[in-house]
């Protein structure tokens, strides 16, 4: 199943404090943005990618583009305040009703057989999205109280890619702006539609480098990976 994947790179990084873009921070020698843009890079299934980005990074990611022949790159546009409004302004420029996926720029470990699974599933579903079970027990706190446990077993951790059929996540994204929804992922806009989002298991390596520890696991991935 053949798709386009859109790659929100927009951010700012605040939680990382690098002082810079956390996606132009390096793994072994190699920007974040590129380990992620690789992956999709050398799946045959990827037809093409859309980035967002902050205007402050373009000079750099274009020069990044061309150093690692970055071909499937084939749209850039602004980023916006907040992930959703990058992700939508992408989503604006797609044009046929194929399937899309949406993935972190800052979450360079997703496995090319877990992308391939998430596209079949959507292409059957039109919503898909990749997750791994809670590991912890969970407790609901209120004012810094426990008000309950909450039954595990039903709980998942989310990651991305998410894929959808493209006139769904469209249509999502439209109602979202309408009742000015701010979501912290995107299958919550499509949920809000009633439509159902189906879960496909991937694992626990696929982080999102949001914080200074996570370079840490990522190096250490990262090594298990070269073994
Ligand atoms: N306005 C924004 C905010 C985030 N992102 C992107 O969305 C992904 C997930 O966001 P997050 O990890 O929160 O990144 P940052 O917003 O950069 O981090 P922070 O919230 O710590 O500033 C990242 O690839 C980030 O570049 C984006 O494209 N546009
Ligand atoms: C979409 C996401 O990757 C799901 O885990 C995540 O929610 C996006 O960023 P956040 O700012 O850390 O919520």
């Amino acid at each position: 199943m053949t798709y386009q994947v859109i790659i929100p790179a927009a951010g700012q990084g605040k939680r990382m404090g690098a002082g810079k873009n956390k996606l132009l921070l390096e793994l072994d020698g190699i920007p974040v943005l590129v380990h992620t843009l690789k992956v999709f890079e050398a799946d045959k299934t990827c037809t093409g990618i859309i980035l967002a980005i902050h205007p402050q990074d373009e000079a750099e990611f274009r020069a990044l583009i061309k150093k690692y022949r970055l071909s499937k790159v084939i749209g850039l546009v602004p980023g916006g305040k907040e992930r959703q409004d990058s992700i939508f302004n992408a989503l604006k420029t797609v044009r046929d009703d194929g399937i899309i996926l949406v993935h972190d720029a800052a979450r360079p470990f997703i496995l090319r057989n877990h992308i391939h699974r998430l596209t079949e599933t959507a292409a059957q579903t039109g919503a898909a999205i990749i997750g791994v079970p809670a590991k912890d027990t969970m407790k609901k706190v209120g004012n810094g109280v426990v008000e309950a446990t909450v039954e595990r077993s039903s709980l998942w951790a989310v990651q991305t890619p998410q894929a959808f059929r493209v006139s769904l996540l469209a249509a999502a994204y439209e109602k979202a702006e309408r009742d000015s929804f701010l979501g912290t992922d995107d299958a919550s806009l499509v949920e809000r539609l009633g439509h159902p989002v189906t879960m496909v298991e991937g694992d626990y390596d696929n982080i999102k480098l949001t914080t200074p520890e996570d370079l840490f696991f990522a190096e250490a991935i990262l090594k298990k990976r070269q073994k």
